[in-house]
Parts: C-alpha cells; structure tokens; sequence
C-alpha cells in the first residue's frame, strides 16, 4: 500500500516543488507507513528531516490527501543511511550542500546555496499597502542595476512574505543575468557552511567562496544572533562585499536595533542601507492573496466551486500570517475535491474551527482604552472618568464602539469597565460613533487605524 501511494505522491509532488527542489528534499525520503492518521517518512539526515518539515509539510500532506491516504500530520524520522555510505552524525552541524540548492555559479564552484521556491516569484507576489515599499526595493535591486541602497534590509512578522520576496530577487536576478553569482542561503546555511569549514580546515575556501558573488542573501539574520564567531565571519564577509559594491539582501523578523545579541557593529552595518518592513497585512491585501491562491490550488485541485462570500470570511477572520491563510484555504480545497462539494460558508466554518479559534485575537476592553487614549492624546484616567468635555467624550465613545465590537464582552460589562456606567450609555456611545463615522472620514480613518494597531 505505502509504495503504491508513494510513488504517486511523489510524481504530483515533483510537479509541485519543482525539480530541484525534488531531487534534493523529496526523492531521498521513503514513505514506511501509516498510524492513526499519520504518515511515517523517513529521511537520510536530521537536516533534511528538518528541512522537510519546515517546508515541504503542507504540500506531502496534501499530495498524501489527494492520493487517498486520510492523514492529518507526518512524522519524520532519521533512519540509518544505505549501508556502505559514509556515516553521518545525527546532530551533524554540516549537511552537505543540497544539489540543486546551487544558484548560478559560472565561475566554477557551485555556490552553497539554499534551494529557491518555484512559486516564490514576483508575479506571485501580491502587492497591497503594507507590502509595497518592501516590493519596490525588491524590484529595484533584482533589475541589477546600479547598487543603490546597500544592504536591503526586509523585516517583518512571521510569514508576511519576506522569504518570498528574497527568492523572487533571485530568480528575477538569474532570468535577467544567467552569468551572475546569486546566492540565496539562511543565516542557519550560512552558520552550517562556517561551522563545516572551519571543521575541515577550508575556511580559506569558505572565506573566498563567499566574496565571490555578486550578490549575497542570507534570510532570518536573527538567528546568528548570540553566536559569536558566526557573528563576526558574518561581518567580515558583509564588510568585504560592500567594499566591492556587491549588492546584498538581508531579511529578519524585527529591525536591526532590535535583534537581541547581536553586535553593535553589525547592527550598525545592516542599518546603513534601505531598511524596509512588511506591514501586517490588511484586509485588501488578504483578500487579493487569497484570491491569487484560489488559482493556484485550482492548479492542484481542479476547478472546485467556492462560494462568493467564503474568501470574505477568510480575510476578515485569519488576520495572522499568509501562511495561515494559505493553509486554510488548501484544506478547504482538499475537503471540496474529496467530497466533490463546494465550498461553502458552513462548510468552511466547520473545517477551519480550530485555525479560526486559534486566530482570534483577544482584545481586551483595557486595551482598547490604552490605544484609544494614546492615540487622541487624553489621560487613560479622563477617559474611563466622568468628564463630559467634547475632547474627551469623543474618544471616550470611540472605546466604547470599539469594545462593543472587537470583544465580546456585553454591554454591562463593557459599562462596568468605563468606571461602572449604565448599559444605556454604552449604547448610545456606539450608535452615537456608527451614525458619525458614515460621514466623518477622519473618524472613520481613526477607527481603521485603531483596529488595525489593536489586531496586530
Ligand atoms: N504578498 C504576498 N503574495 C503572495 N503570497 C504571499 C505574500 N506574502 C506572503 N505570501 C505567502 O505566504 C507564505 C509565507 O511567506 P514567507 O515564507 O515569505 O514569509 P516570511 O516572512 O519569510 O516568514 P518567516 O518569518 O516565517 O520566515 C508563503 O507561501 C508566501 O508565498
């Protein structure tokens, strides 16, 4: 059973991840079983295992899906290598160089790096407001022209697009020049490449490897944090491709200053360029991804009907990451083709209760006030008192509006918290600000503000 549905899912994965991407994560893995719902794959290293389950999770659960295999999680073991073959340590620091992970090298040596997502491209990229200035800068420095702002320095929070945007400069980088040295690798490659050299004794290699590309990339930067010689081959490699005017691209979860540990020297290094960050995403933006990504899985499902009002619902619900959303919507699609249904609001309510539940965000009454007050520049205390000043009465009702409906606290008990007034203010205060903010753009672009500020 297992080798029949293997050899399937693999066929539709290699069409999925892409050839590279199949030879090197995909094809060392063996599928050995089934056990209450989860798929038991066994892969070569601890590295590819990780790899794996990092990025190429959803898409073997899908393809198992699809392949009539009813599984809701892998478990990826190490299993002993192929008798004959070199043995590696489980916790090994050095993987080999993932074949297919080499990005254009015509100087000779394949470059060590990290392999690049078929579907990580510009064209799939969907630009909104919180994206689009990390998108220009994107697009400016993969037209390869004139370096101009150096390093790129993309932050963000998880899953909002900055791996996505750093493969597309790739791959745009690799269209436009096949001759030029892109290389893409995470600061963990990036780690694992320095820790082997210095192991086998090449770091003369590693350091000459590195300060031959014409553009180097290295994604979530924050994890060398703490590490301190990791650190400081970084900056010597940052230092020597800048002084070359060699363009490079960094990307991590929050901007330099904040990354905890890391030296002073290089936090000032990777400000001296373009810092650029993904905003949370809107709800505009949501709604176009997700619209984007309904082709896409129509790709892999077939043409499933999806109710008009469903891609709504997502957006305004799954306010947390893309990823997120992302896998939403293919679990609704895997559902539909299984059941040949289509997707519906019930349906997609009753599939997705876990993610939706989890993605709530639970905005207290406190918080609202907190925000309201910093934002119209009153004293928290005035505006849970009892001053009737227009100034403070306004925001006052705004927090109102707000708690009524950001949480799910009643009337009451939202009265309790503006200093224990009646169920009947509260109300008024809510209608009061629905009536206003028909007519009154600023208000209205205040309570935008203040819930977006308030979900992120
Ligand atoms: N604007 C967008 N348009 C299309 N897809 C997007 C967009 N933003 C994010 N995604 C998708 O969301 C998923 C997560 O994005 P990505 O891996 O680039 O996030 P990240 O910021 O690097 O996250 P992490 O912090 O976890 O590394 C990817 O599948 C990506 O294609």
């Amino acid at each position: 059973m297992t080798n029949g549905v293997w050899g399937d899912v693999r066929k539709k994965l290699r069409d999925v991840v892409g050839e590279s991407n199949f030879i090197t994560w995909i094809a060392p893995l063996e599928l050995t079983g089934f056990r209450g719902g989860v798929a038991q794959l066994a892969a070569p290293t601890n590295f590819i295992a990780n790899w794996v389950n990092r990025n190429f999770a959803d898409q073997i659960l899908r393809a198992l899906n699809a392949a009539g295999a009813e599984v809701h999680r892998l478990d990826l073991a190490v299993q002993v290598r192929v008798p004959g073959t070199r043995p590696e340590a489980e916790d090994s620091p050095a993987p080999a160089a993932p074949r297919a992970a080499a990005v254009a090298a015509p100087q000779g040596e394949e470059l060590p790096g990290a392999p690049l997502d078929a579907r990580y491209t510009f064209d799939n990229f969907v630009v909104g407001k919180p994206n689009a200035l990390a998108h220009a800068a994107a697009r400016r420095v993969a037209e390869g022209a004139a370096v101009t702002f150096n390093p790129l320095f993309l932050y963000g929070g998880v899953g909002l697009g900055k791996t996505h945007l750093m493969h597309a400069i790739a791959w745009e980088l690799q269209a436009r020049n096949p001759e030029a040295r892109v290389l893409y690798l995470s600061a963990e490659q990036f780690m694992y490449r320095f820790v082997q050299a210095l192991r086998e004794k090449q770091i003369m290699d590693f350091k000459s490897l590195f300060r031959s590309v014409d553009i180097l990339m290295v994604d979530d930067v924050q994890f060398i944090a703490g590490k301190d010689s990791t650190q400081e081959e970084f900056f010597h490699t940052f230092n020597a491709l800048i002084d070359q005017n060699k363009q490079i691209v960094i990307s991590a979860d929050r901007a330099p200053g904040e990354i905890k540990d890391l030296e002073e020297r290089i936090k000032s290094r990777l400000q001296s360029g373009l810092v650029v960050d993904l905003h949370p995403t809107d709800y505009e933006l949501r709604l176009g991804i997700l619209q984007q990504k309904v082709d896409q899985n129509r790709a892999n499902y077939g043409n499933v009907s999806i109710a008009p009002d469903v891609l709504e619902f997502l957006a305004h619900r799954i306010t947390t990451n893309v990823r997120v959303l992302e896998g939403a919507l293919t679990r609704l699609f895997a559902l539909a083709s299984l059941l040949g249904r289509e997707i519906t609001l019930d349906m997609t309510q009753d599939t997705l209760a876990d993610i939706l539940r989890s993605s709530e965000r639970k905005v207290t009454v406190e918080e609202i006030q907190r925000k309201v007050a910093e934002h119209y520049n009153v004293r928290l205390s005035d505006l849970i008192g009892p001053k009737r000043l227009r100034t403070i009465a306004r925001p006052r009702q705004v927090a109102m509006y707000l708690a009524k409906h950001m949480t799910t606290r009643s009337l009451p008990e939202i009265g309790r918290r503006f200093g224990g007034r009646d169920h009947t203010t509260i109300l008024h205060g809510v209608r009061k600000v629905e009536e206003l903010r028909a007519q009154d753009s600023q208000l209205s672009e205040d309570l935008d503000l203040l819930r977006r500020l308030l979900e992120s």
